[in-house]
């Protein structure tokens, strides 16, 4: 009953065609057999294995490149109704990342037209005043100039503006708006239903077909207004009539994101990340694609009621099935990352991760700083995969090198699955022993979108690190701006203020990233048993070893050590623990001597590696 163009125009993603209206997630959910789950994981384990070291190797110290001029859409590549089934998700992905499709005439149209729809929801911050006070917490972490919670909240219009970006990085042209200020957002349809008829003559007026909603909708909500923007539809699905009009779209926050993620992916890893992502998001959604086979199974009664529960029933094990399978080899694909990061732990170099709000620049500090190419693009979410590169910092002879780690950016309302998704990220940043904080000061909401962050690197436990503070992009300020700014960085602790496209203030950059790396230093003094060669042998390549003395019952050593070192070795410690704790509090010292000697740290670790 299904239309050959139908086919061939619905795409596996949460931004397709007005036209497909195809339940969408039957066209890449395998039409294996379902009972033999075992059977499809081991089949996808072999042919994948090669891909798993390559992943690796790419996570590490290269990045995937894609030809995206390749991406043209070509009749002969459309898969035909037989293959549709069959394609893997790599090809899935792909296939998202060119934005033509084909309409209802079957004419090629490459920009999708949408309406975006914001609420300024006046008990937001009520809402979430209260929720502090009731948790008793101050704000999680102290650092000077940290917006207070009552202005974290983005205005209206600045969450609208980013959202117009979020839209344009995703291949859709705005064609209209809708705002609506209320007391409190409609738990039914989340705007109230006067809205939602002008939107209706709005998608109408322009012939788009997409509306976009600047929120987190519930699965309930999403439905709800579906089915009032789909009503002749449905109608005439129910009455058997071939109606005109095609299906409206009811796209949220988070339904967007991932699709922006979807066409971004470029490594194995990134992909099943995003795929597990949609497949999560979808299963509690499923139910829409069927909103009309539930009706006919409710009202017609005997006879009727069977296709349509049945299909859903199959569809959702589907659904469950799949997050099976991506999740198992996500979790291989994670064990290689692993024993990479272990690998790069033993070579005892300091790893610092650039954090930061989408678009802050990131990659582009990156490679200012390493000259390495990492893909960096005016777009939101041009970094998927954290990429590690091993960085001799310029301008300071004296430094050793340092593992420098590019990640994913954040975005305000960041739907919490979606940074489960990202455990990759997640992980690199809670394992990282310095945080590098980019941060964009030519966007006029950057102090909120700084809280943002940090907040969300507060919720994953990320913060028991020193975060540098990179304020980004001078170059775009007026002289004024750009000196105070420069004025109030030099005051600030661990704070700098840099164009990492011109490469201004790059030195000072490095002198503060030194900083926070003394930080992590701690003096030990320890008596280690010779049979523990090993802790020994750790201290000498991650430290800097001040005096050694072989003593009757193991080796003295006085020195400077990572905090995870002096942890390791506290059993041994020969000094009084709160006089430790003292000097743990106070990392910098106060003598000069104390001052660690960085060319004698760089030689031992050369000679050490040389041996
Ligand atoms: N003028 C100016 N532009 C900059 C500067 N730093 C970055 N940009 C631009 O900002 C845009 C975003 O930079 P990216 O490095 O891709 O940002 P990112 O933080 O890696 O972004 P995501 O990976 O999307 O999270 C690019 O167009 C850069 O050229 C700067 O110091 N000055
Ligand atoms: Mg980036």
């Amino acid at each position: 009953f299904v239309h050959p163009s139908v086919v061939k125009s619905g795409r596996a993603t949460t931004t397709s065609t007005c036209s497909g209206r195809l339940p969408l997630h039957r066209q890449y959910v395998t039409k294996q057999p379902l009972d033999d789950l075992t059977a499809l994981m081991d089949e996808d384990d072999d042919n994948d294995d090669n891909d798993y070291n390559s992943i690796g190797e790419a996570s590490f110290y290269n990045v995937d490149y894609m030809d995206d001029d390749e991406q043209e859409l070509d009749d002969t590549d459309i898969p035909t109704t037989t293959t549709v089934f069959n394609r893997d998700e790599d090809e899935m992905l792909t296939e998202l990342e060119d934005r033509f499709y084909i309409d209802e005439r079957g004419q090629r149209r490459q920009v999708e037209k949408c309406i975006l729809v914001g609420v300024e929801d006046l008990s937001a911050k009520r809402k979430l005043q209260k929720a502090r006070r009731q948790a008793g917490q101050e704000m999680p972490y102290d650092r000077p100039n940290v917006v207070p919670d009552e202005e974290m909240l983005f205005t209206l219009q600045e969450s609208l503006g980013e959202m117009r970006e979020l839209i344009k990085t995703a291949g859709m042209d705005c064609v209209g708006e809708i705002t609506q200020r209320l007391q409190e957002v409609n738990p039914r349809t989340y705007v109230g239903s006067g809205k939602v008829l002008e939107a209706q003559e709005l998608l109408e007026q322009h012939g788009a077909c997409t509306i976009v909603f600047d929120a987190e909708l519930t699965p309930g909500q999403q439905k709800a207004l579906e089915n009032s923007f789909n009503k002749k539809i449905i109608q005439n699905d129910f009455l058997g009539a071939d109606g005109e009009e095609g299906e409206i779209k009811v796209i949220d926050r988070t339904a967007l994101i991932l699709d922006i993620f979807a066409q971004h992916a470029k490594t194995r890893e990134g992909k099943l990340q995003v795929d597990l992502a949609l497949h999560e998001y979808r299963k509690p959604r499923l139910t829409r694609m069927w909103t009309h086979l539930e009706r006919q199974s409710g009202a017609g009664g005997v006879g009727l009621r069977g296709p349509g529960e049945s299909q859903l029933e199959i569809d959702k094990r589907l659904i469950r099935d799949r997050i099976i399978v991506l999740k198992s080899k996500i979790d291989d694909v994670q064990k290689q990352r692993a024993m990479h990061r272990q690998g790069r732990a033993r070579t005892g170099l300091p790893i610092l991760s650039l954090v930061g709000y989408t678009n802050a620049g990131k990659s582009t500090l990156l490679n200012y700083l390493t000259r390495a190419g990492v893909m960096a693009e005016s777009m939101l979410f041009a970094t998927l995969d954290p990429t590690t590169r091993k960085v001799q910092l310029p301008g300071l002879k004296t430094h050793p090198s340092v593992m420098l780690t590019d990640t994913v950016g954040f975005v305000q309302k960041l739907p919490t699955q979606l940074v489960a998704a990202f455990r990759a990220t997640l992980e690199e940043v809670q394992e990282a022993d310095v945080l590098i904080h980019v941060i964009d000061v030519s966007n006029p909401t950057w102090e909120k979108q700084e809280r943002a962050v940090l907040d969300v690197l507060a919720s994953m436990n990320a913060l028991d690190k020193p975060v540098v503070r990179v304020l980004n992009k001078i170059d775009l300020l007026d002289a004024e701006s750009a000196e105070y700014l420069q004025y109030e960085a030099a005051y600030a602790d661990l704070t700098v203020a840099v164009s990492s496209l011109l490469g201004d203030g790059v030195t000072d950059f490095v002198s503060v990233v030194e900083e926070a790396l003394q930080e992590l230093m701690v003096p030990i003094e320890v008596e280690i048993p010779y049979s523990k060669g090993d802790e020994l042998s750790a201290v000498h390549e991650q430290g800097h070893v001040e005096v050694v003395d072989y003593r009757p019952n193991g080796t003295y050593v006085m020195a400077r050590v990572p905090r995870s070192i002096a942890n390791r070795l506290e059993q041994y410690s020969l000094i009084p623990k709160e006089q430790q704790q003292q000097s743990n509090s106070s990392p910098n010292g106060t003598d000069d001597d104390e001052e660690i000697d960085w060319v004698a740290l760089g030689r031992g670790r050369h000679s050490e590696r040389d041996k």
